[in-house]
């Protein structure tokens, strides 16, 4: 199994080795004809205003939206989530607007800018180890949206079909159970599809 990471800006590395840890391969994307290859793809987290401007400029847009329509798998991590959501707060515009979300940028405040935390999160056996940095809330969801974390009670990881989401960093520690469960994501979908 093939795992892209947007390597655009943002933590590709850490992703990389995630997903080494959970089984799968993962391969840095820096062109969008490198998407056909690929099985399930990650986008980091980083700046969102920055990964969208660079997104357009090396036509991500459109690629990664026909990724998307084909069921592939996708995971937004922080600045990934940003990307992914259809509403942004404050803001006209959306970037790749797949997913039936609204999100707050930056909705931890000043602070308790960083932070780290244990998360129960459905379809995981044990708390997840979590860090959030300068990290964005789900502040609205679709009734097709499967929440699967809150801290405390705002949203900070959820699952729509194929688009797995969340607000904290699951690449830097040594837990790599969030990654197995989007490579489970993606088998699902061969078994389902053959
Ligand atoms: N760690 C992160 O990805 C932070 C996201 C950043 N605050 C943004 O709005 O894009």
């Amino acid at each position: 199994m093939k795992v892209g990471v947007l390597a655009l800006q943002g933590a590709v590395a850490e992703h990389i080795a995630s997903l080494q840890r959970a089984g799968a391969e993962g391969v840095p994307v820096k062109h969008p004809d490198q998407l056909e290859e690929l099985d399930g793809l990650i986008i980091p987290g980083g700046e969102s205003t920055t990964i969208g401007k660079l997104m357009r400029k090396y036509n991500f847009i459109e690629a990664i939206r026909e990724f998307s329509h084909q069921g592939k798998p996708i995971f937004g991590t922080c600045a990934g989530l940003i990307v992914l959501a259809k509403g942004i707060e404050g803001e006209e515009e959306a970037h790749l607007g797949l997913m039936d979300i609204t999100v707050s940028r930056n909705a931890f405040g000043r602070q308790r800018e960083s932070f780290e935390t244990n998360l129960e999160v459905k379809g995981l056996k044990e708390p997840l180890r979590a860090v959030f940095i300068r990290a964005p809330l789900i502040t609205s969801v679709a009734d097709s949206v499967d929440v699967l974390s809150t801290y405390k009670d705002e949203i900070v990881a959820a699952r729509q079909g194929h688009l797995l989401v969340s607000s904290f960093h699951p690449e830097l520690t040594d837990d790599y159970s969030l990654h197995k469960y989007f490579t489970e994501m993606i088998q699902r979908r061969h078994v389902t599809v053959s």
